[in-house]
């Protein structure tokens, strides 16, 4: 329940929605109170005017007597109508302030957390599957909706109603009112009890629901693969599996569900009856009238819906807690990456490791192994070495995704954790190695980092990535949607479509990770012309495998497990006759033999 405290401060800012919830759940239930007592009145005046009746049974007047009977009869319904109208009227302002409430502070603590998210840094992503993240922003704060919502506007409305329902029953006669009360408590035990199987078991179906639409949505991405290895019969099969996991835990609770409303009827029934009976003694006794017995079974039946539901407000209360827990835990979470804010940033481009070690912190590999090397301003840095060597390490580092774990990253002479980091982001380009566009036209995934879309500066940025005559090609041209609902780029499209998103910033510094890869080698080179031509004055450094592509660099890096094995330019690494020369007369080889065939 402590973990509920945290929702206060909503409470408190949303006061004058709650307050007058307040009121209304007060005044609805003294209306939902008050018909009791008509029909109380109601039932008195016909047991003692039947007996009027009789008496001028055979007089002329006995007729007189009935329409008065009738008429005062008319008025009571009408009343109770009445009564329940008005009820009607403020249990709608009761759900219009308190359920709209919980709607606020749903929306609330939805971008409470979202907008925490966003200051997380990578190795909390690396952490958190995006399953979890995604349930504390949707299903948590849902569950915590209820709480702020249904919840109290149950809790309180049963709070108030005992109150006014025992009250007044109290004041008619205690023995009966004692005896008419005496079951809910057995029923509200035996009642949360089947509501807290009901919950086991829709929680179970809940997990195999996602089970499996996991696997679902995991086998229509992979398609490609299930049809290409012939694998559809397997799947099938194993699809069926899942299902039935699914149908056995439904029916399992289908069982529960059933047992749960005929156990209430009887419980209701029982009730009714005890109140009938012991009303009827006391009637005898002449201590209550026969309006009482109504009053009391209408007190009764009022009672039952709040019984009933106090199984329900209490899970929805504890699994609130619970999310609320997993929520406060995130929200705990304090990024590793923390910035100074300045009030003005600019960037000349120079970069300095110096003895910089990175160990990822979730898996201990050790990435790099004590880096030192510095790009000068403008200059053009290529990176280069197997798989696995630590290029994209580098790059994440100079991203300040991590910090080193030690040694030190400078720019321009500052290291880098004294750099107001939004602003040192905005000067930079960055093109990482799996690209990733959004559900959303090419335009604006070109100008994902601008605050306007400017159409002449994405057309350039198309033009210098080597993708604009392709974009143009579409129907659509630059209005065409990508992602799931909108068409498939190839892969060396996207990739041109991600330079083009970092070109367009026309930043200080350029990062591109292994990002022509999935391009043949004329638009590589064409891609390289247009970045040779403006990459006057801003610092670039290019991770690739191909030798062909870096050239041109002004240094190259040579990586091999996580330490710096040979550096220089072109030719100087092919003087030194290492690593770099094995690579290159080994592409070299490779291209003959492509161009022979
Ligand atoms: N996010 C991560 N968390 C933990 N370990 C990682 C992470 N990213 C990379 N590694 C590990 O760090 C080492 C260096 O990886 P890195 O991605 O820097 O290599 P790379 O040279 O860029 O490789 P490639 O050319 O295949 O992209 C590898 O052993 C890799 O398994």
């Amino acid at each position: 329940m402590k973990h509920l405290a945290y929702l206060n401060k909503f409470f408190f800012k949303y006061r004058w929605r709650m307050l007058p919830g307040i009121i209304f759940v007060i005044t609805s239930n003294i209306f939902g109170v008050l018909p009791a007592r008509v029909i109380r009145i109601a039932f008195d005046l016909v047991s003692e005017n039947i007996g009027v009746f009789r008496l001028f049974n055979g007089f002329e007047r006995q007729e007189l007597v009935y329409q008065i009977f009738g008429t005062s009869l008319l008025f009571f319904g009408a009343l109770v109508l009445v009564l329940a109208l008005i009820r009607g009227i403020l249990l709608f302002f009761m759900r219009q302030t308190i359920i709209l409430m919980s709607r606020h502070i749903e929306y609330d603590l939805k971008n409470e957390i979202y907008n925490h998210y966003q200051k997380l840094s990578m190795s909390f992503y690396r952490k958190n599957d995006t399953g979890d993240l995604m349930n504390r922003v949707t299903e948590d704060v849902s569950r915590v909706r209820m709480y702020v919502g249904p919840a109290i506007m149950y809790s309180l409305n049963t709070v108030v109603l005992f109150a006014l329902v025992i009250i007044s029953m109290v004041s008619v006669n205690l023995k009966l009112a004692f005896f008419s009360l005496l079951p809910l408590p057995i029923m509200a035990v035996i009642i949360y009890y089947i509501h807290s199987s009901i919950n086991v078991k829709s929680e179970q179906i809940q997990k195999q629901l996602s089970k499996l639409s996991g696997f679902v949505q995991e086998n229509f991405s992979g398609i490609r693969v299930i049809k290409a290895y012939g694998r559809e019969k397997h799947i099938r099969e194993k699809f069926a599996d899942e299902s039935e996991d699914y149908k056995e835990a439904s029916l399992d609770l289908v069982q529960v569900q059933a047992v749960f409303y005929p156990v209430l009827m009887l419980l209701i029934g029982i009730s009714t009856i005890v109140t009938i009976y012991i009303g009827g003694t006391e009637v005898i006794n002449g201590s209550i009238s026969a309006g009482n017995i109504a009053e009391f079974v209408v007190y009764v039946n009022m009672l039952m819906f709040p019984v009933m539901s106090l199984g329900w407000v209490t899970s929805l209360i504890q699994r609130a807690a619970a999310s609320q827990k997993r929520i406060n835990e995130f929200l705990k979470t304090e990024s590793d990456i923390t910035s100074v804010t300045l009030p003005e940033y600019t960037m000349k481009g120079e970069i300095e490791f110096r003895n910089v070690t990175f160990i990822y912190p979730d898996t201990g590999i050790v990435a790099l192994d004590n880096v030192s090397f510095t790009v000068k301003p403008g200059q053009f840095m290529a990176i280069i070495g197997r798989t696995g060597s630590g290029k994209t390490s580098i790059a994440n580092l100079i991203m300040r995704m991590y910090d080193p774990t030690s040694g030190t990253i400078l720019i321009d002479g500052t290291p880098l954790k004294e750099v107001d980091l939004n602003r040192y982001r905005n000067n930079i380009g960055f093109v990482p190695q799996d690209v990733f566009l959004f559900s959303d036209t090419i335009a604006n995934n070109i100008a994902f980092g601008e605050r306007v879309t400017d159409m002449a500066k994405v057309y350039q940025a198309a033009k210098d990535a080597a993708v604009y005559n392709n974009i143009i090609k579409f129907e659509h041209g630059f209005e065409t949607m990508v992602g799931e609902r909108g068409v498939t780029l190839s892969g060396g499209q996207k990739q041109r479509v991600s330079i083009a998103r970092a070109l367009i910033k026309s930043p200080k510094l350029l990062i591109m990770d292994d990002c022509l890869s999935a391009i043949d080698t004329k638009t590589e080179e064409e891609i390289l012309r247009h970045l040779g031509a403006n990459l006057h004055g801003r610092t670039s450094i290019l991770i690739a495998h191909r030798v062909s592509t870096i050239k041109n660099a002004d240094i190259t890096l040579v990586f091999d497990h996580g330490k710096i094995v040979e550096q220089g330019n072109h030719h100087e690494l092919l003087k030194r006759d290492g690593v770099y020369k094995l690579l290159y007369d080994r592409q070299l080889l490779e291209e003959e033999i492509t161009e022979e065939k």
